[in-house]
């Protein structure tokens, strides 16, 4: 089954006409590289919500999305940093994903702590981001990207600002996690080299364009 199918999507900022034509099926993990400036996070900004396309159809999880509002489409998006709210706590900050009004009722505190614990943060949820280093501070996003248990996830360089080892660290939890839930996703990297064996496919985009 498809998750994503992007049919001759076209958008334009100023003068580099771009056009989108993409099938990814249900659960593949598929990474974006190209050149700055080449459309990568305009992609994901289409398929997101964020950008709406000149035209072309996009339909998600089965479903045509060409114009409806980010929340309403089956997808969560982790960004390379300013993930995280620095006036909340983590358990808060993770709590979001699932209720924007922070009221839980029991068994939503549980999920949430799970979540927490999934990602090895369950001794930290009373602190605040300030006191997290940059890779915790991943983490508490990606809890909250899975817990709003949606079966797409996109990142856009969501791990390039940490060092190299935490970096493979936090793909792998990604990877796990992602497998366990069936998750599709796409991610602009980089570093495609450490996908290797990882992943199921690399594509390129150049000029605004798949190639
Ligand atoms: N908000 C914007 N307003 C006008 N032009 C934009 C805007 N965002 C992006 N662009 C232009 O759209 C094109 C694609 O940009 P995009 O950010 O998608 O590239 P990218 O591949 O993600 O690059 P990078 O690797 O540097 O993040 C570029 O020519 C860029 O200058």
């Amino acid at each position: 089954m498809k998750m994503i199918e992007l049919k001759k999507l076209k958008f334009q900022y100023k003068t580099m006409p771009m056009q989108f034509d993409l099938h990814i099926a249900k659960g593949e993990k598929v990474a974006i590289v190209g050149a700055s400036g080449a459309g990568k996070s305009t992609l994901l900004n289409l398929i997101a919500g964020f950008e709406i396309a000149n035209s072309g159809d996009i339909y998600l999880n089965g479903e045509k999305h060409n114009t409806t509002e980010p929340y309403q489409r089956p997808v969560s998006m982790l960004f390379q940093e300013n993930n995280v709210f620095p006036h909340l706590t983590v358990f808060q900050n993770i709590a979001f994903g699932l209720k924007a009004n922070l009221k839980l009722n029991n068994q939503q505190v549980q999920l949430v702590e799970q979540a927490a614990s999934a990602v090895g943060l369950s001794e930290f949820l009373q602190r605040k981001p300030t006191a997290l280093s940059g890779g915790q501070k991943q983490r508490v996003a990606l809890a909250r990207c899975l817990l709003r248990d949606k079966p797409i996830l996109l990142l856009d360089e969501p791990f390039s600002a940490l060092d190299p080892q935490l970096r493979q660290e936090m793909l792998d939890l990604l990877l796990k996690l992602s497998n366990e839930k069936n998750i599709t996703l796409l991610m602009v990297t980089h570093q495609p080299n450490e996908l290797v064996g990882k992943i199921d496919r690399v594509i390129k985009i150049e000029n605004g364009f798949i190639v």
